[in-house]
């Protein structure tokens, strides 16, 4: 992707419904014989291999817009295959969706971005603590239901996943507690989704959960919550560029932690029940950022802050108690002009004016993280490694255009190539 910096967004601009939701409602979707309605569904190449993943399991899928059906009336395959699994960390909670509606599944150990460990211990221990035997073998997981998955699970740290699969696993007929669970807003989605289909489910929004699953789960039809991290990549692009910005079907309340640190810079930010406007001040402070849960400052919108950060005035100290390790833009900004310095996982960041430069994307967020830093620097920047931003991004160069940025995909748009010879 090239992106020519300088220009400050401005425009308005809907939100899309949430990967990390949908991906998790596509898994769900497996426990009932019910045809499952999702409205308003993200085009994504993540989209995309769930599809594949729920086809090769026996779901029958047809797209009607960006409303996505899915039907399941039976599991065909109980095996999800490592070429698929190895594209994203959400295709692991399929484990729990299988041998709660199939008695058992095998899944291998999943890929996604790589940003330091990503162990799934914590998903082994809810599936073993609700009863489900589960095996390893050459780095294929497989769980057993010997007898209807219920009790307690107690984890050791938040982990999103690692409740999903618990949820998943006992929402078909299964009973559950769930303690020290993750608070992220998917998490409350995907509580809902399995209510809606006949779940009964308590403490929503808390950190212990109460699940008891129904014998038989019933189709629904179903909206999204709003994607809270693409919301957050565009405030921070308009706010990097000194622009103005409107965004409308976003749940503000999902973006506190954010909408705080932005208002301690000094942008003016009105909020109303479903949008959010943002007015970049000319002059910005810098912010501090230890990244955490939710509803802390999520890990997922660190790396997008650092890439403002850098391209604003001042020192910022950055830290990311969820992904220590999570700094993988940093080496990439250093080639823009950025003044970085990582030490005992303590990002010091001395905010300047950057200039464009070739960068690479390793994954998506430090990928968009990239792309704030490069609309706000002076100059042409080639980003590669544009298939980690279709990930979670639909249309990204197509929407920062509606918002004034001079940016295209490298196959479509001979500018940069023009502007280097
Ligand atoms: C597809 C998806 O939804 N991805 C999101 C999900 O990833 P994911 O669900 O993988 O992240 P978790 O919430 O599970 O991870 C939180 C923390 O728990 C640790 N942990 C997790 C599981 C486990 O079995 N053992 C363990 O030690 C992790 O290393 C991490 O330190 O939540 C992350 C944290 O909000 C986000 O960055 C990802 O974008
Ligand atoms: C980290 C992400 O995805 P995954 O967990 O699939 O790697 C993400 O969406 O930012």
């Amino acid at each position: 992707m090239w992106v020519r910096g300088g220009t400050p967004l401005s425009g308005e601009l809907r939100v899309y419904p949430a990967k990390n939701s949908a991906l998790k409602l596509m898994a769900a979707s497996l426990l009932s014989a019910d045809p499952i309605t999702l409205l308003e569904v993200p085009r994504l190449r993540d989209v995309d291999v769930m599809l594949e993943l729920l086809s090769h399991l026996g779901t029958r899928y047809a797209w009607e817009g960006r409303t996505l059906h899915l039907h399941t009336p039976e599991i065909t395959n109980t095996v999800a295959p490592y070429e698929l699994v190895s594209k994203m960390r959400a295709s692991f909670n399929l484990l729990g969706a299988l041998v709660a509606r199939a008695g058992e599944g095998t899944v291998p150990l999943p890929g996604g971005c790589t940003f330091g460990p990503r162990p799934v211990d914590q998903h082994l221990k809810a599936l073993r603590a609700l009863g489900a035997e589960v095996t390893e073998d050459s780095g294929y997981f497989t769980a057993r239901r010997v007898r209807p998955l219920s009790g307690r699970v107690v984890f050791d740290m938040p982990t999103l996943g690692g409740t999903e699969q618990a949820l998943l696993a006992t929402a078909l007929g299964g009973e559950a507690t769930l303690i020290l669970t993750a608070q992220e807003p998917e998490i409350e989605d995907l509580c809902r989704f399995l209510a809606a289909m006949g779940a009964e489910v308590r403490g929503i929004g808390s950190s212990i959960l109460h699940i008891k699953g129904a014998k038989r789960l019933n189709g629904v039809s179903y909206r999204i919550i709003p994607d809270r991290v693409e919301a957050a990549t565009f405030l921070l692009a308009a706010a990097a560029t000194r622009g103005r910005i409107t965004l409308t079907d976003v749940e503000p309340l999902h973006l506190d932690a954010l909408l705080d640190k932005l208002t301690q810079a000094g942008h003016r930010l009105e909020v109303g029940p479903d949008w959010i406007h943002l007015e970049a001040t000319p002059d910005p402070k810098p912010f501090n950022i230890e990244a955490r849960e939710y509803p802390g400052f999520v890990t997922d919108m660190q790396p997008l802050a650092v890439g403002y950060l850098a391209a604003a005035q001042g020192n910022a100290l950055v830290s990311d108690r969820v992904y220590p390790d999570r700094f993988t833009n940093v080496p990439e900004l250093l080639r823009m002009g950025g003044d970085l310095t990582l030490k005992d996982r303590v990002l010091s960041i001395n905010g300047k004016k950057l200039h464009g430069a070739t960068v690479k994307a390793t994954d998506i967020r430090a990928g968009a993280g990239l792309v704030i830093a490069a609309l706000a620097a002076e100059g042409e920047s080639r980003i590669e490694g544009v298939q980690y931003l279709e990930r979670g991004y639909e249309q990204l160069p197509e929407r920062l255009r509606s918002l004034g940025a001079h940016v295209g995909l490298v196959t479509d748009e001979p500018v940069l190539a023009v502007a280097a010879d």
